[in-house]
């Protein structure tokens, strides 16, 4: 199935915009997973079990996986998504980007070797850098716009011909690079202004949108700003305070609390 197809029965079948965020860190696992030689994958899994029908996708993040050598466990991982929660769309966070050769390998990184549905990329190398995962449009390419992060503001605010550059990337994916109707932008909820300027740009496009949680971006301000006409449009994505809600034998329910809880604020302001 397509991905834009998926998110969209994800939303409506769990009606939810939580993203749950696989962010693997083993010292902040409960105790019990301390000596136990598949800890990252018997972790993650029930953390995906847990929160499997209140999320409208998974997005794992490639470096916590790699990081620890684990790159087997984040195949396997996926692998289990698929087989027994299927319909949930996964995104392999991996912020790629690269000449249109390489990026071929990145492509097929992403979509043969791990079987993600998308994948968030890079967009500042260009059009050529991003045409091989555009090209695949059955996947979801979800393109960097105006991160989250505090430094988002050095490069991705500078005025460029009279609007800041976030904006002329949001206008110009929106406008030429989303020929398959595969696209998607981030944008963090820690810039809510910044979210409602890309949202006036680009139409019903979906977002995105990290930084609520950990990052303490707020709940409502991404709603009121960010929505698409219908109340979705969304992923929010959540995984430190999902994810190590608790770190004790209840990690797994806390976690399925904590997705809750996001999921039901989020749709008080939909
Ligand atoms: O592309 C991303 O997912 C991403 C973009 C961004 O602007 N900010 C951001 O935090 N992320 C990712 O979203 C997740 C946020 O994690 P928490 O802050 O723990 O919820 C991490 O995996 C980040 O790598």
């Amino acid at each position: 199935m397509h991905f834009m197809q998926a998110l969209q029965q994800a939303w409506t079948r769990n009606h939810s915009l939580v993203c749950v965020g696989l962010d693997p860190e083993p010292t902040k696992f409960p105790a019990e997973f301390h000596d136990r030689p598949d800890a990252v994958f018997e972790f993650c899994r029930a953390i995906i079990d847990a929160t499997a029908d209140l999320a409208c996708a998974f997005k794992p993040q490639i470096a916590h996986f790699a990081a620890l050598r684990a790159e087997d466990t984040l195949e396997r991982l996926i692998a289990h998504i698929h087989a027994k929660h299927p319909g949930i769309p996964v995104i392999l966070d991996s912020k790629r980007g690269d000449i249109g050769s390489t990026a071929q390998h990145y492509v097929s990184e992403a979509f043969d070797r791990y079987g993600a549905d998308a994948v968030t990329i890079n967009p500042y190398m260009g059009r050529d850098s991003a045409q091989p995962f555009l090209d695949r449009a059955d996947k979801g390419v979800i393109l960097l716009c105006h991160t989250s992060n505090p430094g988002a503001a050095d490069l991705q605010d500078l005025d460029v011909g009279g609007k800041p550059l976030y904006q002329h990337v949001a206008q110009i994916i929106a406008r030429d690079w989303n020929t398959h109707g595969n696209c998607a932008l981030v944008t963090g909820a820690t810039w809510p202004e910044q979210l409602a300027e890309v949202r006036a740009l680009i139409g019903d496009m979906p977002l995105l949108v990290p930084g609520v949680g950990a990052q303490g971006g707020d709940v409502e301000a991404v709603l009121r700003h960010g929505r698409s006409a219908n109340g979705t449009g969304l992923m929010i994505n959540s995984s430190r305070a999902i994810l190590y809600a608790s770190n004790g034998e209840d990690f797994a329910q806390a976690a399925r609390t904590a997705t809750q809880a996001l999921r039901d604020t989020i749709n008080r302001y939909r």
